[in-house]
């Protein structure tokens, strides 16, 4: 059957300056026009091998129509925030799944998920004494970078949900163009649900005991949690009583952040915002961030993401030079916007205290507020005597307490963590309270990816991580 979808491309990237624009067409800056298109013509790594070029246009021609997972007023709400991380008087939680699918996006596990990240908020918040943004891997974190094209099978490695499905045939591994427009609608579900249990109340710090549930509730960390939450219960009845009762107590804000990954996705999902000057955003998501495997200078996403209003992020890895950082700065924060950039490191436990300090001195040279964040997942991921793919949460921690030593050397802001986690109770990470063991992980081995913390785990994470706030009081880590 003939296509009736008109021909995508809604700036008209693809030609000369419409001079009669078709319904629907917007028109770009001229400069902005070039750049973009500029962008999108430099190569990308690690995109799907889509067969069928022009059904992945029709698909961009029905995202470039979608409505926004997040809208711009609210992307930059969150600019604001962490602008705040920036100046060193807020931190930035980012947590979530590694790799969210559209089978596991119910309520169940995204209200744990959500509790867990309110949990982790509150201990943080207490302990370092300091605001915390929430920024979830969620309504979006729909595709994966592979280090290998091919699995253990031999199949087409799984890209993510957005792209082939984890079902081990050849069929359901082929790359698969509608599935931009299933994780779209997934995402504005799970966006959905965020704001709704925000509006009913989840979040509000009233009930921060109900949040403490099953199988956490009774752990060692959940104890810990429960005397937190005793204190605070405290000191709000007090203000209450002085009718000092403030909005910031009845509710919280939970962004939406993923990997900008896909360019056929992510392009689609561009919009022109006119309310103040001409301004592009991604509307995909609150937050952006570019993979540690695609963020060559050279490349389309590093040049993409320069052109977009929305707060960015940049893994760095353990081979970053501080001349490469220095770079990702001059080019994605040009005008030295506090809260436009954030570097989060991920250099594994060993390298950290080695390669961190330079590219830290280099940067804070330009003159620029970045945030710097420590994602202590990526570079601490091996495989297990029994075959999992796992991380040590000794190891996990001793990133982060490395990130801490060397911000705190250098007087820069240790200013957030980026962590995989699930509020379920599952054992993909070793160690812990729980003492999670080689033999446990077949237990509740539930990730489409990468290992994530578990409830209590990333609670006990957050627990540690305020004590690094107050040196002098660290508690060594549980093994
Ligand atoms: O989350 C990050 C990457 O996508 C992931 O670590 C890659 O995993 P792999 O090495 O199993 O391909
Ligand atoms: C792929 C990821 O990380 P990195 O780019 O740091 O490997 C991720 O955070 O999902």
């Amino acid at each position: 059957m003939k296509s009736t979808v008109r021909s995508n491309d809604v700036f008209g990237l693809a030609g000369p300056p419409p001079k009669d624009p078709a319904p629907g067409a917007v028109s770009l800056p001229a400069e902005l026009r070039r750049r973009l298109r500029e962008a999108l013509d430099r190569p990308a790594a690690h995109q799907p091998d889509w067969a069928d070029p022009a059904q992945v246009s029709q698909v961009r021609t029905v995202l470039e129509s979608a409505l926004p997972i997040a809208v711009p007023a609210e992307v930059d709400r969150l600019r604001e925030r962490l602008a705040e991380v920036a100046h060193g008087r807020a931190f930035l939680l980012q947590a979530g799944d590694c790799a969210e699918t559209f089978a596991g996006n119910t309520e169940t596990p995204l209200r744990s998920t959500i509790r867990t990240i309110l949990q982790m908020a509150v201990v943080l918040t207490y302990g370092a004494s300091l605001p915390v943004v929430k920024v979830g891997r969620i309504a979006g974190q729909y595709a994966k970078p592979r280090s290998s094209a091919t699995d253990a099978r031999g199949l087409p490695s799984y890209l993510g949900d957005m792209v082939n499905s984890a079902e081990p045939t050849p069929a359901a591994r082929t790359p698969d163009p509608s599935r931009m427009i299933r994780a779209h609608a997934n995402a504005g579900a799970t966006m959905n649900l965020v704001r709704s249990l925000n509006t009913a109340g989840l979040a509000d710090l009233r009930q921060l005991h109900d949040w403490n549930k099953d199988f956490v509730r009774d752990s060692p960390s959940g104890r810990r949690y429960e005397a937190v939450a005793a204190e605070i219960d405290r000191g709000l009845r007090f203000m209450s009583a002085c009718r000092a009762d403030d909005a910031q107590v009845r509710g919280t804000e939970i962004f939406a952040s993923h990997e900008a990954l896909v360019l056929d996705y992510e392009r689609s999902m561009l919009r022109l915002d006119t309310s103040r000057g001409p301004r592009l955003y991604d509307v995909s998501a609150h937050f952006l961030w570019i993979g540690e495997r695609t963020r060559q200078l050279s490349g389309a996403h590093v040049a993409l993401a320069e052109l977009v209003a929305n707060p960015i992020g940049v893994k760095l890895g353990p081979n970053v030079t501080p001349e490469q950082a220095a770079e990702y700065v001059e080019r994605l924060d040009p005008h030295g916007v506090p809260g436009r950039l954030t570097l989060i490191t991920r250099m594994g436990s060993e390298r950290v205290r080695d390669v961190l300090p330079t590219v830290v001195e280099k940067v804070t040279a330009t003159g620029h507020h970045v945030i710097w964040q420590c994602d202590p997942m990526h570079g601490n991921t091996h495989t297990s005597a029994s075959g999992y793919k796992t991380r040590h949460f000794d190891r996990i921690v001793d990133e982060v307490r490395g990130f801490f030593d060397v911000h705190r050397h250098l007087g820069t802001h240790p200013g957030g963590i980026h962590v995989e986690l699930t509020g379920q109770d599952v054992t993909e990470c070793l160690g812990g309270g729980q003492k999670i063991a080689d033999t446990d992980l077949a237990g509740r081995y539930e990730t489409a990816c990468d290992p994530r913390l578990n409830a209590q785990q990333s609670l006990e994470l957050a627990f540690l991580v305020a004590e690094m706030f107050r040196p002098g009081k660290e508690a060594a880590p549980s093994r």
